[in-house]
């Protein structure tokens, strides 16, 4: 299988704050891949530079073969961000639909792709209510839905299930997973999580803007001597949350 992301030696200050240091990662295609972390290690710093929103000082990245992620990519890649980026004065409805009119879909896709989103998120009940209406968790699978609307071969998802559920956060998994089995997506995804970051293929264990070490959960587990992933998050000085 293919290489969907490759970040090689990647650097990133804010001012005087060194936010990522020397990260190098290789993602397949067609797998799961988790960064965890404790608060601030600089996992959304990541993920915004795969999306192109943030540039790296120094080192390089390649997103589905292009060397910098640009808006080009947008049709490839589902970006879902740690705050919600909805139109709260219209209906979560009118968000779909203009989030999926940015796309490349003909009318029935469409259409069909706004049902499959909405069902997804078990928002499909809620879909005529202003967004201002809604809970923090809605808002939530509402960003989960815009995230999946094109139908992306990558998903970058940061925390995406904080504030859910947790039935809907096993469907939401269950289905991330289906994604991946029978459509070969390529997920990457931020959490603190611990049985999120066990159902993914691939974890990099990301502290002060360094990956501390990456692998199978199997290899962590192995590597820190422990039995859960807890017990590698803790281990590797996080605090857990
Ligand atoms: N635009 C910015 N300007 C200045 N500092 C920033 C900016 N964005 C992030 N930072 C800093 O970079 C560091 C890493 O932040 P980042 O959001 O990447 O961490 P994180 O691992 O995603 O944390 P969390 O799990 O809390 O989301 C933090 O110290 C943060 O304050």
């Amino acid at each position: 299988m293919g290489i969907a992301v490759q970040v090689e030696q990647v650097g990133k200050s804010y001012g005087k704050k060194t936010v990522l240091q020397d990260v190098s990662l290789q993602m397949r295609q067609g797998q799961i891949y988790g960064l965890i972390g404790p608060s601030g290690a600089g996992k959304t710093t990541l993920v915004k530079m795969l999306v192109g929103m943030e540039r790296a000082d120094t080192g390089a990245v390649n997103v589905l073969g292009q060397a910098k992620p640009n808006l080009k990519l947008l049709q490839d890649i589902g970006y879902m961000a740690q705050s919600d980026a909805l139109y709260t004065e219209l209906t979560g409805e009118e968000n779909l639909k203009f989030f999926a009119s940015l796309f490349k879909l003909g009318k029935e896709a469409r259409k069909e792709r706004i049902q499959y989103a909405a069902g997804l998120v078990n928002l499909a009940g809620e879909l005529g209510k202003r967004v201002s209406a809604y809970s923090g968790g809605m808002k939530r699978r509402l960003s989960l839905a815009v995230a999946l609307i094109q139908n992306p071969r990558l998903l970058i998802l940061d925390e995406p299930t904080v504030g859910i559920d947790p039935q809907l956060r096993v469907s939401i998994w269950n289905e991330l997973l289906r994604l991946k089995r029978e459509e070969g997506k390529t997920i990457v995804v931020t959490t603190h999580v611990m049985d999120e970051a066990a159902r993914c293929d691939y974890l990099a264990l990301v502290r002060d803007g360094r990956i501390l070490a990456s692998g199978t959960p199997q290899e962590l587990l192995a590597q820190y001597k422990v039995d859960n992933l807890e017990g590698v998050f803790l281990a590797a000085g996080g605090s857990g949350r």
